[in-house]
């Protein structure tokens, strides 16, 4: 691999801008049969969503994926968004179970709008297995399979069936797999981006490392539908989180879906907990992103958010912030 950089290496280079306001800038996307406010999804974890964060945001215009870490939920999670009008979008697994509870969605006439394969290797055949058991099953469901880190692998799910993949292994807040296994696109996840975006026919969700907003914008620039955020939404009042206190200060727990926390055993772990700042509600960082993004397209000389996929950029290698730390 040639030209390896991330995030914080890269800046955009400013087009001349077409518009008188900036919120003349749109920053919808569409996945599958929806349309959605931001390229921005809250990570499918535990400590950043639940069932009333998730009813907000579909009411509310924007992508969510709930997560899978308490199954036995799922069904009447998706009545219930069904009962509301609303689109359900749940996570998976693999193991044999999973196998049973997509037969029985399909049973009892549950077509979950949106399925998230979620798996920490998903170039395996047991994801492109699970891709094929939910495409016989449920064809109507849109399916999101990942994670994955090459253009093998992103061709490989896409002739499996999926319809969009997840590209991000290790770059995560709350990852450790780097550390514990060596592999990944930790510290490269931009550039990996670039790399499966060349190689991909739908679309791409890069899902890790974002840690500004001007972030979303350089994913997008780097062939990103759509972004997977964890870190940048923990610690909001509504985010379900434990808060804690201390030395006076109020803070939010995240852990990592194979940290210990998750999993309630030491046994293949590659993710840690930590905690952050307690901040507001997630409109407002919902809304800070919106605005930040609308000026992205603003500066890329555009009105909607393909304007920024053909700006220019620089490699700055790791200068941008000059030794200030703003995370
Ligand atoms: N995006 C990322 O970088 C990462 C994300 N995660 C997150 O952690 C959660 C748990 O992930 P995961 O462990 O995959 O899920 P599961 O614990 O549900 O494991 C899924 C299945 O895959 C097997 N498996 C897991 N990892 C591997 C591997 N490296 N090689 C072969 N088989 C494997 C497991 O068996 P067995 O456990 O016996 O090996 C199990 O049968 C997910 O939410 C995932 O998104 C985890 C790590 C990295
Ligand atoms: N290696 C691990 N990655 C994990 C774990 N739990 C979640 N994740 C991934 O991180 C992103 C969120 O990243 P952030 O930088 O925005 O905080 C999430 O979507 C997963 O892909 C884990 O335990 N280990």
């Amino acid at each position: 691999m040639e030209n390896v950089f991330d995030y914080e290496d890269i800046q955009l280079i400013p087009a001349k801008c077409i518009v008188n306001s900036r919120s003349e800038c749109d920053t919808s996307v569409t996945l599958g049969k929806h349309t959605f406010r931001l390229p921005v999804v809250p990570a499918n974890m535990q400590t950043i969503i639940d069932e009333k964060i998730a009813i907000y945001l579909a009411e509310n215009g924007y992508f969510y994926i709930m997560h899978r870490f308490e199954p036995e939920k799922r069904i009447s999670f998706i009545k219930d968004m069904n009962a509301r009008g609303l689109y359900s979008s749940i996570s998976v697994g693999v193991k044999e179970e999973e196998y049973g509870f997509v037969q029985q969605l399909a049973e009892e006439q549950l077509t979950p709008d949106y399925i998230t394969i979620d798996i920490a290797h998903g170039h395996s055949n047991a994801v492109i297995a699970m891709i094929q058991h939910i495409k016989k099953h449920l064809p109507e469901s849109f399916v999101i399979a990942g994670n994955v880190g090459t253009p093998e692998a992103v061709r490989e799910l896409e002739n499996a069936g999926a319809d969009a993949t997840k590209v991000g292994i290790g770059p995560g807040k709350v990852c450790i797999t780097k550390i514990k296994t060596g592999f990944g696109t930790g510290g490269w996840q931009l550039a990996a981006l670039r790399w499966c975006a060349k190689a991909a026919t739908k679309p791409i969700i890069a899902d890790g490392g974002i840690r500004t907003h001007g972030d979303i914008a350089k994913s997008v620039r780097f062939g990103a539908s759509m972004v997977m955020i964890g870190s940048l939404f923990a610690g909001h009042e509504d985010s379900p989180g434990e808060t804690v206190e201390k030395d006076g200060k109020l803070y939010k727990e995240y852990f990592g879906s194979a940290s210990e926390f998750q999993k309630g055993e030491k046994k293949n772990v590659e993710g840690k907990k930590m905690y952050v700042a307690f901040k507001g509600p997630i409109q407002e960082t919902l809304t800070e992103m919106e605005q930040d993004l609308q000026s992205s397209i603003s500066y890329a000389g555009g009105t909607k958010l393909s304007a920024i996929r053909n700006v220019d950029y620089v490699v700055v290698k790791n200068s941008i912030f000059n030794g200030d730390k703003v995370y």
